[in-house]
């Protein structure tokens, strides 16, 4: 079977504190975004890439793909203010039917096996996401008062990849957009529309660097996986 990617890749890393985003950081002499993206040309069932890009960053991404020689970056358009407008313009590259996968550029620890099954499982239900089991106990809290205490067994944190019938995931896009409606993904805004969307389990080291800790997470795994090669 065959995807086709989009990378948001836009943001500007508020939360990580630094003066650039946070995807030009590097992690054991590579830039964040270079793993995530060599991840996907080393899978041979990705076709290609569209990389969302923050306007800024345009120079040194472009230098970045001829450096690492990245053969399958076939778009680097301009991102919006909000992931989700990355996303759909990123989406809006696609010309024609397709399984579309959507990873966040700040994961690049996804492991190529999920890959596959989120295709496959994508293709037969039409949307489908990584995720793992919560580990923590989740409450709902009001006023600082604990309200609830949530059954852990039906939570799950997701992730990204998310894969999707590329018709399903623009038509959630265009109508999201259409009712200024902002979902934390973009499985949310195909389940507004009762949309099926399965999840596959996949593991804990697919966490996003989104904080300065998660930089030091972020070289441990490079270190074990240098380790075992
Ligand atoms: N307007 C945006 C915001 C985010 N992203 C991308 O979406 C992914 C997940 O977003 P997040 O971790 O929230 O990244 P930032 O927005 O950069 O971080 P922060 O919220 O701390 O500013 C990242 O790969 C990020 O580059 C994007 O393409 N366009
Ligand atoms: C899409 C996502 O990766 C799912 O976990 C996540 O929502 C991205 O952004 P956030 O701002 O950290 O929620």
């Amino acid at each position: 079977m065959e995807y086709h990617v989009v990378i948001p890749a836009a943001g500007t890393g508020k939360r990580m504190g630094m003066e650039k985003n946070k995807l030009l950081v590097h992690i054991d002499e590579i830039p964040v975004l270079v793993h995530t993206l060599k991840i996907f040309e080393k899978d041979n069932w990705c076709k290609s890439i569209t990389l969302v890009i923050h306007k800024q960053d345009r120079k040194e991404i472009r230098d970045l793909v001829e450096q690492f020689q990245l053969r399958k970056i076939a778009a680097m358009v301009e991102g919006g203010s909000e992931r989700q407008q990355s996303v759909y313009k990123g989406l809006q590259q696609l010309q024609s039917e397709c399984i579309v996968l959507i990873h966040d550029g700040a994961r690049p620890f996804v492991k190529q096996k999920y890959l596959h099954q989120l295709v496959e499982k994508a293709n037969h239900y039409g949307g489908a996401v990584l995720a793992v089991p919560v580990k923590d106990t989740i409450k709902k809290v009001g006023n600082r008062f604990v309200e609830e205490t949530i059954d852990r067994s039906i939570l799950w944190s997701i992730q990204t990849p998310q894969a999707f019938q590329l018709h399903l995931i623009m038509n959630a896009h265009k109508k999201a957009e259409e009712d200024g409606y902002i979902g934390t993904d973009d499985a949310s805004l195909l389940e507004r529309f009762g949309g099926k969307v399965v999840v596959v389990e996949g593991d804990y080291e697919n966490f996003k660097i989104t904080t300065p800790e998660d930089l030091i997470f972020a070289n441990a795994i490079i270190q074990r996986q240098k380790g075992n090669e």
